[in-house]
């Protein structure tokens, strides 16, 4: 044994024993525990997440109940697949559950945790929430940024029926629909000039495009470094060095941005002036420039990319591939869309409430494929009760949404795609939760509805839609931390005549 392996021996041999203090301590101080399946030292419970990780919860539950206790490594993990105790958690533990664990990977990709969505609860979080609500978020903003949604998705259409005008051809969806989603969010954050005109601008998109689908990736596959500290000495798998460049690059790509930003606006916002949101935060930095940094801009910038795109995007997928194996759902949602709207126009965002069946599909397909099975882990910050059982400060929380939405107990049929469960208007609380709930529920919820709803419908609207195969559009998720599909999905697609003059017109915002 060299003295490598040695020094390797002593580190874990000491972390396994402050570890083993720690749980005997804590267990004498915290009587109730909830229910826990047996663990291994060191690991825990790591052995026993395989696959997906919300089916390996889901999986776990059946047996030990809606709230276990779970180890991974050195961290207490509390999962939550019950929607009384999602009440429970969001309501009377709403704040004590409002932070957020720290990962390797926030170290790296949230410039230290600057980022909204991995902040702790406090004000940095309240002021950069407040200034996204207002700027982004609010019905007036939503409504500003109509015509960039809009005219985006004309491109999107058009771009689509060039490839399918005459005949059925194959498309594949998933490029197209990130696409989309990707221009939109960039638009009303930038302003699509300052990136996506010139050919060079485009290329860097382009890049920064796939430098968050590796951070996805990265993300994603779960680092047992964030479990057990041993292992980040070593840099297990070399997930930090691949942090490191991920960081590096998109740094690169996002102070670009902001330098290109910078002059373009300075001083006061103007009240009731709409601006990117880019140029909101360097206003702010002109008048507090050591609290509104560069960083600060880049990390809520990269945050909104990263929580923004794929997110919609899958879900687009989704139920693009639900539609496709239930022809009799899409061709009631269209012959309501042929029915209120005719062939002299395109769908367009003031319709939502006269076409309510298409936010029934978006819901059943957000129920059955939530795009954050276990929304973004929480972390106790104080010692507090749920469900009776004790659960200690800096215990991580997932809640199993996944397995919530497919609770027999409190829905009817829950594998099945049934969009009219939808109709009836119910109190859905707490068993439909893809957007989270409480204080660090989704900001972007309304914006994501909008353009998940102006796609769909569009889609609907302007094209004739089958499988490629007499086979099923397959439905099994990939890894991903969107929850993506498993196979990218390709359709066969023709644009529908009766709407192609429309369609084909100038690409203007719509009326
Ligand atoms: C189908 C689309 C989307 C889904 C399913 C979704 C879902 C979620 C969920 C489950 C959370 C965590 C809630 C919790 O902690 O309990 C979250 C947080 C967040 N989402 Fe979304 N989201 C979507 C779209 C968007 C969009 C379009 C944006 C912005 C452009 C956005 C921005 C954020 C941000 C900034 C957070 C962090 C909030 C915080 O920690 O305070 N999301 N989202």
């Amino acid at each position: 044994m060299d003295d490598t392996h040695l020094f390797f021996i002593s580190i874990l041999s000491i972390f396994s024993l402050i570890y083993f203090f720690k749980l005997l301590m804590h267990k004498n101080g915290y009587k109730n525990h909830p229910p826990s399946p047996p663990s291994l030292p060191i690991i825990g419970h790591l052995h026993l997440i395989n696959g997906p990780v919300h089916r390996a919860l889901q999986h776990l539950a059946t047996k030990y109940g809606p709230i276990m206790a779970l180890r991974f490594g050195s961290r207490r993990v509390l999962v939550i697949t019950s929607s009384s105790a999602v009440e429970e958690c969001f309501t009377r533990n709403d704040i004590i559950l409002a932070n957020r664990p720290l990962f390797i990977s926030g170290e790296y990709l949230t410039y230290n945790r600057i980022a909204l969505s991995a902040a702790p609860y406090g004000q940095l979080w309240r002021d950069v929430r407040r200034i996204m609500t207002l700027e982004l978020f609010s019905t007036a903003r939503l409504k500003h940024y109509t015509s960039v949604r809009q005219d985006e998705v004309k491109l999107f259409l058009k771009d689509l029926s060039k490839d399918c005008f005459q005949d059925f051809s194959r498309v594949e969806m998933r490029p197209r629909i990130q696409g989309l989603t990707f221009n939109i969010i960039m638009t009303i954050i930038a302003d699509k000039g300052f990136y996506g005109t010139g050919v060079q601008d485009f290329k860097e998109a382009s890049v920064f495009k796939a430098i968050i689908s590796e951070i996805f990736e990265v993300t994603a596959a779960s680092n047992p470094a964030n479990f057990i500290p041993a292992l980040r000495l070593v840099d297990f798998r070399g997930f930090e060095k691949r942090l490191l460049r991920l960081q590096t690059q998109s740094d690169k790509f996002l102070q670009n941005l902001i330098e290109k930003c910078k002059g373009r606006h300075s001083g006061p916002i103007e009240k009731g002036n709409a601006m990117p949101f880019i140029d909101v935060m360097l206003s702010l930095q002109a008048s507090e420039p050591n609290y509104y940094t560069d960083d600060l801009i880049k990390a809520n910038i990269m945050t909104l990319l990263v929580a923004g795109t794929d997110t919609s995007s899958v879900t687009i997928e989704w139920a693009m591939s639900l539609l496709l194996n239930h022809p009799d759902v899409l061709e009631k949602a269209r012959a309501q869309i042929d029915e209120y709207i005719g062939n002299e126009r395109l769908v367009q965002e003031t319709d939502i409430p006269n076409l309510p069946y298409i936010q029934c599909i978006i819901n059943e397909s957000l129920r059955l494929f939530p795009a954050a099975p276990l929304l973004v882990p929480h972390e106790s910050s104080k010692d507090c009760t749920i469900g009776g059982f004790d659960v200690a400060r800096g215990t991580i929380v997932l809640v199993n949404a996944w397995a919530i939405h497919r609770d027999p107990m409190v829905w009817d049929k829950p594998l099945c795609f049934k969009p009219e469960r939808f109709e009836e208007v119910l109190n859905d609380g707490y068993r439909f939760i893809p957007f989270g709930m409480g204080r660090r529920q989704c900001p972007g919820s309304g914006l994501a509805n909008r353009v998940i709803w102006l796609a769909l419908a569009s889609l609907i609207q302007c094209f004739e839609w089958d499988r490629v195969s007499k086979e099923l559009v397959g439905l099994s998720e990939g890894k991903g931390l969107t929850m993506p599909k498993d196979e990218p999905l390709k359709a066969m697609c023709k644009t529908r005549q009766k709407i192609s003059h429309v369609l084909m017109g100038p690409c203007e915002p719509f009326s």
